[in-house]
């Protein structure tokens, strides 16, 4: 670990987030949703692998449009990063619900990481992390896809008496849970690596729990970054909402990778 990789990834995931802002305003009246998408994708991931090739060289990266830097080698530095993160929300007008994903793993886990949340002006990152707010003491809110909710998230909200609340983007979602907005964010169904390696450092960080769903630990940087299926929730909330889900008819067979 490097003593200013905190730093790093929160100045790299807030200019990118300030890049995608400002794309999305120039060329809003302009372009399609796929094309603003496309492009801020292609913007934001260039600006991320330039800036880590300049800042750490010796690092790998494993970025969602590709791989730069040196080889991974199992369990050594690699930066895991998604430039945009909620390209469908962030082609639409005005939805917050997108991010930047910047984390540095090393030995299979985020040692460092930012997420910025561009429309919502914040970086909330390991180097100071945010303190979640006390419970709200309702019924438990539960974030899901907006587009791809698990069939079987009825199920576990009617056990915990929990509403569900849909939104885009897996780092605004395990963000709403840091900023004390829902209680867990819950999916299955499949992902990758780099839509959760930073939000779920940020979340460790500020001390809520994170774990696949059958309540294994969350394992990155494997030679497969297929990573289907997360749970990140308040303390409280982890065991029952994992004997949920493991009641729950069809839910993923244990350990599916
Ligand atoms: N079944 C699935 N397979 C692959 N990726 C998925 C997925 N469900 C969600 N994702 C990815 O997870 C991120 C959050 O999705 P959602 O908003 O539905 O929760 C999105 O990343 P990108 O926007 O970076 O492509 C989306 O592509």
């Amino acid at each position: 670990m490097k003593a200013d990789d905190h730093e790093l990834a929160a100045r790299l995931a807030d200019e990118a987030g300030r890049c995608l802002l400002e794309l999305r305003a120039r060329h809003r009246s302009e372009v399609d949703g796929k094309v603003l998408g496309d492009e801020g994708d292609a913007a934001a991931h260039e600006l991320l692998l330039a800036a880590l090739a300049e800042q750490r060289p010796q690092d790998a990266v494993l970025s969602e449009h590709g791989t730069a830097g040196p080889e991974r080698s199992g369990g050594g530095r690699v930066w895991i990063v998604d430039p945009l993160d909620g390209t469908r929300e962030f082609s639409a007008p005005d939805r917050p619900d997108w991010a930047v994903h910047v984390a540095l793993a090393a030995e299979h886990q985020v040692r460092a990481a930012a997420v910025a949340l561009p429309a919502a002006g914040l970086v909330l990152g390991t180097g100071s992390p945010p303190r979640v707010p006390a419970a709200h003491g309702g019924p438990p809110r539960i974030a899901v896809s907006r587009s791809r909710p698990p069939e079987f998230v009825a199920a576990v909200a009617a056990a915990l008496g929990a509403e569900t609340v849909p939104m885009g983007s897996a780092g605004a979602k395990i963000s709403a849970v840091v900023r004390g907005e829902v209680d867990a964010y819950l999916h299955a169904g499949g992902q990758y690596e780099w839509d959760s390696a930073a939000p779920i450092g940020v979340a460790r960080a500020a001390g809520l729990h994170t774990s696949r769903l059958d309540g294994s630990p969350l394992v990155y940087d494997r030679p497969d970054p297929w990573l289907p299926d997360l749970l990140v929730c308040r303390p409280e909330l982890a065991e029952p909402l994992l004997a949920a889900v493991a009641a729950a008819p069809g839910t993923p067979p244990e350990g599916s990778s």
